[in-house]
């Protein structure tokens, strides 16, 4: 059964109450339901650095009142000017008037707008400084935060399509939207200066806030409609931006560049990435049209309201209710304060917007794994006594029909080597991953040493256990530390990892590499060299050789080495597993017969069992296949 993940992000079984919701058309309240985002995200903020979210605060709060202020300054500056021009015809020339004294009043005022506007200036200056860091600063931490969750979060999760796509969005968090901090803080800074011009506003004309409410509350009402549908369109194309993604890396990457040459992929790839962008610009135009003809239009009632407010206020001073000074003042404080509501509501409702998209940030960080350690582990045997059994083991991928493995009995003694045979799709990796805890069995349990795997710390089971897959991962980093990834605190330590490669032989390979351990793997750098398949897969095997294990697992890491290389490879492993219990996966006969015991796997379900003479003797499965691989070298 598929798992869903609820608003909260939590994993429900199935639909029911807790059923994520599709975004479909947002109501006003769910839109700016999402603001409740904004406490936690400036929290977040917060932690990163209280200096700097502090600092930002204060100087903010000291630019919001400067405006206000430089306007009224200008009144007066108009209306001292006025009253000086009335009487200039007193003084004889420039010179008299400047001794008689009467400037200085004026003089002053020039400079006090003169400091104010300087002060904005650097204020200005300094805040976006900050903002700019702390948003830099924001967005590493976030990251680093992501990091850590995903980290934690199970196998299943990551092959769930659903989680990857909000994994995507919230990483798109972490890139694209550092703006909404200035965009918030900046906010609550045009508040303050509304306010204050507001008050103005109310001592001389109270009829003008209410002109002003009118001529706004349309464009608001749009923005905020246009935000809700471009998040509904980008999330709901969620997937698709995905495939986009896909589609343009293997059409141009290391890894891919191969086989698309070979298969002539370019045209077809082209084709697909072609359609999939064509449409997503189709419907992102269609929307960014509407909101710009509605968009102009609203704006437009808004200066209509200006200019009608412009005209009483104009025709009251000529009535002369008001002084040139009051005119100048409250025409510019009703102007500003309009561009001021304006950009504040625009950004309001982006602000909205953008807390929609918080949404998927911080329900990502709520999904909680499933599998976890116990609230009191039971300490991990060192060493293993009796060997692990697997009791009745059913387990079934998230959405297949099918049971992986089913029913399944299996002991496994400590000390023993192990080797695992079955046709493609039979368990065998799935056995491995259930033995790693990479998945918890449906049904029945696994034990060691008597008691459930889930009663032991996660961590330490798998510090106990070695695995290397057959799609193991070739890091593009050093010959050194792809090895040392075994055990990665280990990773400064030479002699370690020289054994390693010693015992997987993989030392060969890099011994003919020009850097030696510390060549550069893998083509994505310049100064990397790529390997062999099989040359990759001896470096890969010595990561099994880093940690003190107790189960060593090679699932199939050696298809690609030639038959003598996986005989000396599997030889070693015998040897070097010594005392450890060990599995070992392999469809070449020559390197399973060496095991103590050897298990056959078919649909899930062990059929046979014993070494290699005593199943070839029994005639059944192994028998005929052994036989099929057989006649193949005759
Ligand atoms: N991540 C997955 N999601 C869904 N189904 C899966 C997944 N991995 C494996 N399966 C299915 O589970 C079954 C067992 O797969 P498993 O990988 O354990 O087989 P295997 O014996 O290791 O095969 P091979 O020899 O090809 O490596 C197969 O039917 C496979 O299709």
């Amino acid at each position: 059964m598929p798992r869903q993940y609820n608003a909260g992000g939590r994993a429900t079984p199935g639909g029911g109450p807790g059923e994520r919701q599709p975004p479909g058309r947002q109501s006003l309240r769910q839109r700016f339901g999402a603001l409740r985002n904004l406490p936690p995200f400036l929290k977040l903020v917060w932690a990163t650095s209280p200096t700097l979210a502090f600092a930002t605060c204060a100087l903010r709060l000291v630019r919001a009142l400067l405006p206000v202020a430089t306007l009224f300054v200008g009144k007066l500056i108009v209306d001292e000017v006025v009253a000086l021009a009335q009487a200039h015809h007193a003084y004889a020339d420039a010179r008299a008037w400047l001794a008689s004294g009467v400037l200085t009043k004026l003089w002053w005022l020039l400079g006090a707008e003169l400091g104010l506007a300087v002060l904005a200036d650097v204020l200005g200056r300094v805040v976006s400084l900050i903002d700019s860091l702390l948003s830099e600063r924001y967005t590493n931490a976030i990251s680093v935060r992501l990091m850590q969750h995903a980290a934690t979060l199970d196998l299943e999760d990551f092959e769930d399509s659903e989680l990857q796509d909000r994994l995507e969005r919230a990483r798109r968090q972490t890139m694209g939207r550092t703006t909404l901090l200035s965009q918030v803080l900046g906010q609550a800074q045009d508040v303050v200066t509304v306010a204050s011009f507001a008050i103005g506003l109310v001592a001389y004309a109270p009829w003008l806030i209410a002109l002003l409410v009118v001529a706004l509350v349309p464009a608001f009402v749009g923005e905020a409609h246009f935000n809700a549908q471009s998040y509904t369109l980008n999330y709901t194309w969620t997937p698709e931006r995905r495939e986009l993604d896909y589609v343009r890396q293997t059409g141009a990457s290391v890894e891919t560049a191969k086989e698309v040459k070979i298969f002539g992929l370019n045209d077809f790839l082209i084709r697909r990435y072609r359609e999939l962008a064509d449409a997503f610009y189709r419907a992102n135009r269609r929307l960014a049209i509407r909101r710009a003809g509605w968009g102009g239009l609203l704006t437009a009632i808004g200066t209509v309201g200006y200019y009608v407010a412009y005209a009483f206020l104009a025709w009251r001073t000529v009535r002369g209710d008001f002084s040139i000074g009051d005119l100048t003042f409250l025409a510019g404080s009703f102007r500003r304060l309009r561009n001021l509501l304006e950009a504040l509501l625009g950004s309001f409702s982006q602000v909205a917007g953008q807390a929609l998209y918080l949404d998927d940030l911080f329900s990502f960080f709520r999904i909680e794994p499933e599998i976890r350690s116990p609230a009191n582990p039971r300490p991990f045997p060192q060493p293993i006594v009796a060997g692990l059994v697997f009791e009745n083991v059913g387990f079934r991928y998230e959405g297949a029909e099918r049971w992986a493995v089913r029913h399944l009995d299996l002991a496994l003694a400590a000390g023993e080597v192990i080797a695992l045979v079955g046709e493609n799709g039979a368990g065998k990796t799935t056995l491995v991953k259930l033995l790693a805890r990479l998945y918890d069995p449906d049904e029945g349990r696994i034990l060691l040493d008597g008691h459930d795997l889930r009663e032991y710390d996660l961590a330490e089971l798998r510090a106990n256990i070695g695995v290397i897959f057959q799609d193991f991962v070739r890091y593009h980093l050093s010959a050194a530390e792809n090895i040392a990834v075994g055990r990665i605190d280990a990773r400064d330590d030479r002699a370690r990892i020289e054994a390693a490669a010693r015992r997987s032989l993989a030392d060969e390979v890099i011994g003919r590499l020009p850097k030696g351990y510390d060549q550069q793997l893998g083509k994505r750098f310049r100064s990397g060299v790529d390997l062999s398949g099989g040359e990759w897969q001896k470096v890969a095997i010595a990561r099994a050789y880093m940690r003190d294990a107790q189960l060593l697992i090679l699932d199939e890491p050696t298809a690609a080495l030639d038959a003598r290389s996986e005989y000396d490879v599997f030889q070693r492993f015998k040897e070097l597993s010594e005392g450890k219990t060990a599995v070992l996966i392999s469809h070449r006969f020559s390197t399973v017969r060496m095991a103590d015991r050897i298990l056959v796997l078919d649909a899930g379900r062990i059929v046979e069992s014993g070494t290699h003479a005593q199943l070839v003797a029994a005639g059944g499965t192994y028998a005929e296949l052994f036989e099929l691989q057989a006649a193949g070298y005759r």
